[in-house]
């Protein structure tokens, strides 16, 4: 066991695909790996189990509620390496921000997991990373599609289809990626219980929303192999208007999202889970995406990024 273990991860965005992917439709997302967090475990000789993040900071055995997903992996973790009262202090720092769909929650438990593994001193294979740091996922989001921790941990863009083993996939389009924070907290697990309350009650209607995020998101892979940006354009417009049906949009996301659209984006459209969080834009050229990136910044969004959309190490 060593005295000091580190684990990192990154943030993700959902191109496209959010929502229909815990219906079984596939969803592309891409790793944003300048978007960084961090555990850091050292070693307690003394027993204590103490835990620092941006929610909490104390004991192990009381973290607060929000934290349970990470509490119960760790535990998980402690279990499997036969250590459960081994003494540490985990630090986990992030740059991700939190409730905006993008990632946080799985981020935290993919370096929670990678940093258990470093302090063990135990290999980790793809698998079991992804299968370990869902037990978090699957605590604070009720069933997740496991499409965050799949993209929190890759390094290129994953073509994603809940229970089946995804793999990733080359992007190699011209454009860049503007991504934009509306700086509205809203929790994955409401909007999922939104999606999933509005199919009990319209069923068909919300049913073809849905098969048809399926449709454009493999119209999207096409246009990502084929270099094809306005049909990727169509695909992501075509997106939005399912999202909205779905009730996962908000006044602010399309107040941002109209900015961008008269500034130049060829596309524009939530991501993640939406009724607040970010939105993305795709812009043709560099210049066009800092444009976007000031004016979506003068239209209120609380934080902007902007990203090649082919990622590079
Ligand atoms: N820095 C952090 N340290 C520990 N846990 C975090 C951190 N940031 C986010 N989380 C976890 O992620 C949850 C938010 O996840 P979620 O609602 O899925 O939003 P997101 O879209 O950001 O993943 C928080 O309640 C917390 O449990
Ligand atoms: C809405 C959904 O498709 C994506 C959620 O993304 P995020 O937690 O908002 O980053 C849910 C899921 O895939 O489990």
């Amino acid at each position: 066991m060593k005295n000091l273990a580190t684990g990192t991860s990154h943030a993700k965005i959902i191109l496209i695909g959010e929502h229909g992917v815990v219906y079984g439709q596939p969803a592309i997302a891409l790793p944003i790996s300048t978007i960084q967090m961090q555990a850091v475990i050292h070693r307690q000789s003394d027993g204590d189990q103490t835990v620092k993040s941006r929610y909490f900071n104390g004991d192990f055995n009381t973290m607060s509620a929000n934290l349970g997903g990470i509490q119960a992996l760790i535990k998980t973790l402690l279990t499997r390496f036969d250590a459960p009262d081994q003494g540490f202090d985990i630090h986990i720092t992030s740059d991700i921000p939190s409730e905006r769909g993008m990632g946080s929650s799985a981020a935290a438990a993919v370096a929670v997991t990678r940093a258990f593994y470093d302090f063990f001193e135990q290999p980790l294979p793809h698998q079991v990373l992804l299968k370990t740091a869902n037990i978090a996922e699957s605590y604070t989001h009720g069933q997740p599609s496991g499409l965050d921790v799949a993209t929190t941990s890759a390094k290129a863009p994953v073509w994603f289809i809940k229970g089946r083993e995804n793999y990733t996939i080359p992007v190699k389009l011209p454009g860049y990626l503007v991504i934009a924070d509306t700086g509205i907290k809203s929790q994955t697990k409401v909007a999922v219980a939104t999606v999933r309350n509005l199919l009990m009650v319209e069923g068909e209607t919300i049913q073809t929303r849905i098969d048809d995020l399926g449709r454009l998101t493999r119209q999207t892979r096409a246009a990502l192999a084929d270099g094809q940006l306005t049909a990727l354009a169509t695909a992501l417009n075509g997106a939005q208007d399912d999202l909205r049906s779905l009730g996962v949009s908000h006044p602010a996301l399309e107040q941002l999202l109209a900015v961008a659209r008269q500034n130049g984006a060829i596309a524009a459209k939530l991501t993640g889970s939406g009724q607040g969080g970010c939105m993305i834009a795709v812009a043709p050229e560099e210049t066009i995406a800092n444009t976007l990136s000031q004016k979506l910044s003068a239209a209120g969004a609380t934080a902007t990024w902007v990203e090649p959309l082919s990622p590079t190490d």
